[in-house]
């Protein structure tokens, strides 16, 4: 717990970090990338002729240090050792997000989210705070990822889903911008949260409300928070959406 209680956030929109805020890091990169691993290889050869993986490969040779020629172990290789250090290259989240979708649609894959974190998301979104995701993770495994909780389907609870792809660096203010634009919410009506504090400075620096979400266990614990405001549970946040949707709840309750 923090050490003195948090004033109440007004927000239109939440947007949700994954991995770190609403999800052990330990599940993310055990569970999902176990099931990934194996898998790789399979996929891009069996995915050749898939837009997104050919894409994926060219740019893993260019990111990767590889030659524009280089076979599909060299590409392996370079995935592995990113998985190993858990680099969000977006073209390994590409495959993963793919290998993962087919997972979850299997019923092979299942989600994970704090305990805290459900039952605020239904609280907002009962209140009429907006909900999105903005993770690393490919939209294509965001959306599975929701939709098999513990706690049930939670996608009707969220509004829109962003990945490197769609928005851009999560450490770059202009993705931020490019969400805010997207979601149409002015930038200082959003509330981004997330375990990252180069993703708080990016988010903050587009002119974002944010909160650092910093769980004991989690790799990012240790971490130089500065002077972001810090919580270790969604129970410590407390969110009311705009004047404006508040009126717009009572008249609705008065129809
Ligand atoms: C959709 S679950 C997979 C999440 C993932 O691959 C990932 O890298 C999450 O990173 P985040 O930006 O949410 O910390
Ligand atoms: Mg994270």
């Amino acid at each position: 717990m923090t050490a003195h209680p948090l004033p109440t956030w007004t927000a239109r929109v939440v947007v949700l970090d994954i991995e770190g805020t609403t999800s052990a890091a330990g599940f993310v990169q055990g569970d999902l990338y176990d099931y990934a691993r194996p898998r790789l290889r399979p996929w891009i050869e069996s995915h050749a002729d898939d837009p997104a993986i050919a894409d994926a490969v060219v740019a893993i040779r260019a990111e990767g240090g590889l030659a524009e020629t280089a076979d599909l172990d060299a590409v392996l290789a370079v995935l592995h050792g990113w998985m190993d250090s858990d680099v969000k290259a977006t073209p390994l989240k590409t495959i993963q997000g793919q290998i993962w979708a087919a997972g979850f649609a299997a019923g092979e894959l299942s989600s994970h989210f704090f305990d805290d974190v459900v039952p605020r998301l239904r609280e907002w979104h009962g209140r009429g705070v907006r909900l999105a995701v903005f993770s690393s993770g490919s939209v294509a495994s965001q959306v599975p990822w929701f939709r098999h909780a513990d706690a049930g389907d939670l996608t009707p609870m969220i509004d829109a889903y962003f990945d490197t792809v769609s928005a851009g660096s999560k450490r770059e203010a202009g993705s931020y911008e490019k969400i805010a634009s997207a979601l149409g919410v002015p930038a200082g009506e959003a509330l981004f949260l997330t375990d990252l504090p180069a993703e708080l400075d990016a988010a903050r620096a587009a002119g974002w409300q944010v909160i650092g979400v910093r769980r004991e266990g989690e790799p990012n614990y240790a971490a130089d928070f500065g002077d972001h405001t810090v919580v270790d549970s969604f129970a410590e946040i407390h969110v009311e959406p705009e004047a404006d949707v508040r009126a717009e709840d009572v008249a609705e309750d008065r129809a």
